[in-house]
């Protein structure tokens, strides 16, 4: 890429270019670590450290060219932009030939749910034989290689190059608040914009929920000409949105349970297999998905009304749910031998909280235990109506570690502590060795019971605990087969 092709990327936020040969760049890097001859290197003021201080050290390594947010006169050319990530997004997507024009690209934003919803739609075009690319919180899958995730939304210059090297038809990516505020999709082009839902959540990054739905908002800034919003007005921030985006002129198709929706969801039964029906055009569709739980029906409702817009048929959508395998740690259940039942959840806000209890309340458990924790270093204002939730809709709630974050065992112990006192309704205890309170859940497992593990659903344990496992699921795998083992040795 010629260098005078970034600044045509580059448009209005080019601020100032100085020192102006034209020259070949043969890459583009945002760290100075990776930064080889030849390459432009972006340098972006971050929540850590201040990416300008290692122009030097990229230009040590090679970098032909810089693009900065501050005034610089470098040997090499210096292109000076209003806000270095955006310009990062634009000239990326020049870089890469602008990837997304040659796929169909849905972008999935909202609260919880992302990962689900992205999920189920893959499954569906997989089951209409599409390819589908997905890029979201638990992996990475293009061309039907797996990549490890360093986000939920890769930064800019990943997900470029991630899309550039797709061979896949179709690319499902979970959109989060802190991406669209980081312009980590700018220079992307949708072809549909999902929002799922809002509730509290990420209030340590946003100063208000009107910041957070805000954010959320910025995704439809990214649409292609003839792209289409899907909006679930299950809660009111998806009415706002819908106002919003009729306003814009953009075609939006709503699910929800009114007359008006597109899609309206009806006669939800969630005893046994999660059953309901979708009322489309005035035709109605009984669904059936093995996935537990009134959000999940919600979930595949957004798959529904998504995948038609895109073209499946209505009937191939209904025999593709059928068989949805789920996500890793997404209401993931292990049975006990005392005929109780272990559900893994990757919930960690209040609503996540609610929907997994009501779905073990639906399922007629006999008794509901909770487990679950906070991460350390994430929105504190949380917590207590995590806890109240727990505490209304369990029978006993156990208070653990999730990951600490760097905040000290003492201090995580103390809030635990504090937060059972005050909101627990003495249903509450503390155990913060994970392995040992999901132990003990394990071993008190009684017939019918229901215990939820949730906050770290497939993720590694970052902390050290006294069982030698790495995860929740890990962990409950393990005492089965310690259990067999006592069985054997008598
Ligand atoms: C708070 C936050 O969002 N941080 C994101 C941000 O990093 P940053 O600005 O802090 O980066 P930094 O470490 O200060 O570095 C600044 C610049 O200096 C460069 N550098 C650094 C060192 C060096 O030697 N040389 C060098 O050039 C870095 O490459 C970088 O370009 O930009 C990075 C690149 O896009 C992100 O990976 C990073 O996400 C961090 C890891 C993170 O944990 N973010 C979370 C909060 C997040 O984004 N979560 C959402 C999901 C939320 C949800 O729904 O649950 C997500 O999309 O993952
Ligand atoms: N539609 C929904 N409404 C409310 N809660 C949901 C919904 N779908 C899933 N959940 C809950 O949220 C948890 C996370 O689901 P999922 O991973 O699909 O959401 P997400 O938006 O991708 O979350 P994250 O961005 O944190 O990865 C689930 O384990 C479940 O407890």
């Amino acid at each position: 890429m010629r260098l005078s092709e970034v600044l045509d990327a580059l448009g209005n936020s080019l601020k100032k270019y100085i020192n102006g040969a034209d020259l070949e760049l043969t890459g583009i890097q945002m760290d100075s670590r990776k930064v080889k001859p030849g390459d432009l290197f972006v340098a972006i003021s971050g929540f850590q450290i201040d990416g300008h201080q290692f122009i030097q050290e990229a230009m040590e390594k090679g970098a032909a060219a810089v693009i900065g947010e501050n005034e610089h006169h470098l040997a090499v050319p210096y292109i000076q932009v209003f806000d270095s990530r955006m310009a990062l997004g634009r000239v990326a997507s020049a870089y890469f030939q602008h990837p997304s024009r040659k796929h169909t690209v849905i972008g999935v934003t909202g609260t919880n749910g992302k990962t689900t919803v992205s999920y189920m739609i893959k499954h569906i075009l997989e089951y209409a034989g599409k390819s589908c690319s997905l890029l979201g919180t638990v992996s990475y899958l293009i061309n039907n290689e797996v990549y490890k995730p360093s986000n939920t939304t890769p930064d800019a210059l990943q997900i470029q190059e991630l899309l550039a090297k797709s061979n896949d038809e179709f690319v499902v990516l979970e959109v989060s608040s802190h991406a669209l505020k980081q312009y980590r999709i700018e220079g992307l082009e949708l072809d549909y914009g999902l929002f799922t839902n809002l509730s509290h959540d990420h209030l340590d990054y946003h100063p208000t929920i009107e910041d957070y739905f805000e954010a959320k908002t910025l995704m439809y800034n990214y649409m292609k000409p003839a792209g289409s919003a899907i909006v679930s007005r299950l809660c009111k921030w998806g009415k706002i949105l819908t106002v919003r985006l009729n306003a814009k002129e953009i075609p939006t198709y709503t699910m929800g349970n009114l007359q008006t929706d597109d899609v309206k969801i009806e006669d939800i039964q969630l005893k046994g297999e999660t059953k309901f029906k979708i009322k489309m055009g005035g035709i109605v569709y009984p669904l059936t998905l093995p996935s537990p739980g009134l959000h999940n029906a919600y979930n595949a409702a957004m798959a529904f009304l998504t995948t038609v817009k895109i073209g499946i048929h209505p009937n191939a959508i209904t025999e593709a749910l059928k068989t949805f395998p789920g996500v890793p740690g997404r209401f993931e259940m292990i049975s006990h031998p005392e005929g109780a039942t272990f559900i893994i959840d990757y919930a960690h806000t209040k609503d996540a909280i609610e929907y997994c209890l009501q779905a073990a309340q639906e399922h007629n458990a006999v008794k509901i235990k909770h487990i679950f924790g906070f991460r350390g270093e994430r929105d504190t204002t949380k917590r207590e109506y995590m806890v109240k939730a727990s505490a209304e809709m369990s029978d006993e709630f156990i208070l653990t570690f999730d990951d600490l974050n760097g905040v000290s065992e003492e201090e995580m112990k103390n809030q635990l502590q504090e937060l059972n006192k005050q909101y627990g309704m003495n249903k509450g205890m503390v155990i913060t060795d994970r392995t040992i309170a999901i132990r003990d859940a394990w071993e008190n497992a009684s017939l019918g019971e229901w215990i939820l593990i949730t906050g770290k659903g497939p993720e590694e344990y970052q902390t050290r605990y006294e069982l030698p496992t790495s995860s929740d699921k890990d962990t409950l795998l393990y005492l089965q087969k310690q259990q067999e083992k006592e069985k054997i040795t008598g």
